[in-house]
């Protein structure tokens, strides 16, 4: 399983340079990406989930190019926002978990046990039947985990996952977000904390790349920047 390499990437959206010169290779299992407010944190995000494409330099993900293999990574990878809200479509927990599965070629029987298995793994099988819309934040954030987590993907991007939750709920999801093997994880996140339960960290500042490497020393560089 090949990770995510950046050759000096660079993202213009409108009359913005949001990112220049972004090179970077992660290989690590997971990867947080740290910064202040506006410094292209998403951006970067987006960018390697396919969702913005680069306008100068190379971009390879799981071995693909997101520009022409754009529909084979969304296969392959799960993107988890901080506003579940928006990623509810259908109206009960176990149809919405179900939706995620629409693209898969699986027999009704399987698709349910798959479906089941997921729930119960997010501890949603009580609220299988329930309408989406009654659920707490945390647990429509635990809904949309488990939605991307039934697909079995093999990189899980989440940007800023726990940014509305209670600590017990940004606990729970972070380390369902961290646990196993199965999956590699690119997490935004402004919870510094959390940043240092990853392998490694990026830390973005004005559109570049200002550090990366052990997550303890980069989450440390980026404290004493803002002690500065
Ligand atoms: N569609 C767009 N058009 C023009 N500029 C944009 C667009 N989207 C984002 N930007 C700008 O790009 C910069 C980086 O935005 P981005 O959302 O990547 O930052 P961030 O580090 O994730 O911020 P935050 O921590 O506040 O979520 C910001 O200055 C933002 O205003």
């Amino acid at each position: 399983m090949s990770g995510i390499e950046l050759s000096k990437g660079g993202v213009r959206l409108g009359e913005t340079d949001v990112l220049h010169d972004v090179t970077l290779s992660l290989p690590a299992r997971s990867v947080a990406i740290i910064g202040d407010n506006g410094s292209g944190k998403s951006t970067l995000a987006r960018l390697i989930a396919g969702l913005v494409p680069a306008t100068s330099g190379t971009v390879r993900v799981l071995g693909l190019d997101p520009a022409r293999q754009g529909a084979e990574l969304r296969r392959r990878v799960a993107v988890i926002f901080s506003n579940p809200d928006a990623q509810i479509v259908m109206p009960t927990v176990r149809d919405d978990v179900a939706f995620s599965l629409r693209a898969e070629k699986l027999s009704a029987d399987d698709r349910a046990t798959r479906v089941t298995a997921a729930l119960e793994r997010f501890g949603l099988a009580d609220l299988a039947d329930r309408s989406c819309h009654d659920l707490s934040g945390g647990q429509k954030q635990l809904l949309a985990l488990c939605g991307a987590f039934v697909r079995r993907p093999e990189l899980v991007i989440a940007d800023e996952p726990t940014a509305y939750l209670d600590a017990r709920n940004a606990r729970l999801v972070a380390d369902h977000l961290l646990a196993g093997t199965a999956h590699r994880l690119v997490l935004v996140t402004h919870d510094l904390a959390l940043a240092r339960r990853c392998d490694t960290a990026v830390l973005v500042d004005g559109g570049r790349v200002a550090a990366t490497g052990q997550s303890a020393q980069t989450v440390d560089h980026y404290e004493r920047m803002l002690r500065c």
